[in-house]
């Protein structure tokens, strides 16, 4: 029997600086998220970070925080009950980092009596800190706890039909009721270091003016192609002037080089180059979280105001729009009847 693991990245338990603590420890000490020697994460993460993000971010948390829950864990579980509605096969719902678990969502499906499972990580972009780790541990959880099962994943959707047309349409929808001046398409960052790492090709990934631009194999695996890729593709299809939009990195952790440029720097830049109202849009997420409302919807906008900016508008992710639930049924039904007809 067929089901499928919808998974996304987590959030806390609670706003609590406790629990922010021990989501915090189990994300950042991921190999693929802080990926240097485990000595060095260790020292980094648990020696540095910890002992002060720890309650900063959960005062970001607190403001963002809904009755149900963490934003991004309730607006998967109404994606994924909006796409059950669409579909005949099982589904559960699971993220990489706190609850509930992939190990759980696993075991909710074999119970279920799956045994042909499609993982569907919730992220346009392929990111080693993002889908790659994801695959991962699936398959160490298979290996160890799930021999039966069989695991097909999709690939990182961001130059889907699909996917650009109903992206598109959800930043035409809410932008056509609002003044601005620019959209900026901010994509959470990476270290410019996990580029190279996940460069199939070794050499062609230079971070440079064109390697995103050059085609090449690098790039089914290269986050930065794929966000530049995103934002022309939905350019084109809007049909968007160039220079009334641009592209920017966010979220920016460590001193090491993330990728650029970065979105603080080029919001805070934008009132003296005569942009003052501000639409962004936030492709690398799905769901609404820390990172859109509170990062982007917060704090960027306050300091667009105090920069000269007049008005900044947060499009909303894709979250639970009907559209994006009809193609993710579509997507899941396809794969259910291929594998039905091979
Ligand atoms: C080394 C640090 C980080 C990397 C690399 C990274 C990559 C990455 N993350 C997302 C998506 C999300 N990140 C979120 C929160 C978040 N991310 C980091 C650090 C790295 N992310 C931290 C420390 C946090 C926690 C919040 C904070 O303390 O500021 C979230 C939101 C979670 C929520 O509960 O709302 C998402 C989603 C992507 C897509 C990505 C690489 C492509
Ligand atoms: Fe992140
Ligand atoms: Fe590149």
């Amino acid at each position: 029997m067929k089901g499928v693991l919808f998974i996304n990245l987590g959030s806390p338990d609670s706003t609590d600086p406790k629990d922010v603590k021990r989501y915090l420890d189990e994300f950042l000490m991921d190999e693929r998220v802080f990926d240097f020697p485990y000595w060095l994460r260790s020292f980094i993460v648990r020696g540095i970070i910890l002992n002060t993000r720890p309650k900063k971010s959960a005062e970001a948390y607190e403001k963002i925080w809904w009755d149900e829950g963490s934003p991004l864990i309730v607006l998967s579980e109404r994606l994924k009950e909006g796409v059950d509605k669409f579909t005949s096969i099982p589904s559960a719902l699971a993220m990489r980092y706190g609850n509930p678990a992939i190990k759980s969502g696993l075991q909710a499906l074999k119970d279920q009596g799956v045994t042909e499972v499609l993982l569907i990580p919730l992220y346009p972009q392929f990111a080693m800190a993002t889908t790659e780790t994801i695959l991962v541990l699936a398959e160490e959880l298979r290996q160890a706890h799930f021999p039966e099962m069989e695991f097909t994943s999709i690939p990182a959707f961001y130059s889907h039909p699909d996917y650009v047309r109903v992206l598109s349409n959800s930043i035409q929808r809410y932008l056509q009721t609002r003044e601005w001046d620019h959209l900026l398409f901010s994509y959470h960052g990476v270290p410019e270091r996990h580029i190279r790492k996940s460069d199939i090709t070794k050499s062609h990934c230079k971070i440079d003016g064109s390697c995103c631009q050059t085609p090449s194999p690098a790039h089914q695996f290269c986050y930065r192609h794929q966000c530049y890729q995103t934002t022309k593709q939905v350019a084109e299809y809007l049909g968007l002037k160039p220079g009334s939009y641009s592209t920017s990195f966010q979220s920016r952790l460590g001193i090491d080089p993330w990728l650029k440029p970065a979105t603080n720097k080029t919001i805070d830049q934008m009132p003296e180059q005569g942009i003052k109202k501000l639409a962004v849009v936030t492709p690398a997420f799905v769901s609404d979280c820390i990172e859109t409302l509170e990062e982007i919807g917060i704090q960027a906008k306050e300091d667009f105001i105090a920069h000269g900016g007049e008005e900044l508008h947060v499009v909303p992710c894709l979250n639970d729009d009907q559209d994006w639930i009809k193609v993710l049924g579509r997507w899941i039904d396809q794969w259910a009847l291929a594998e039905q007809n091979a």
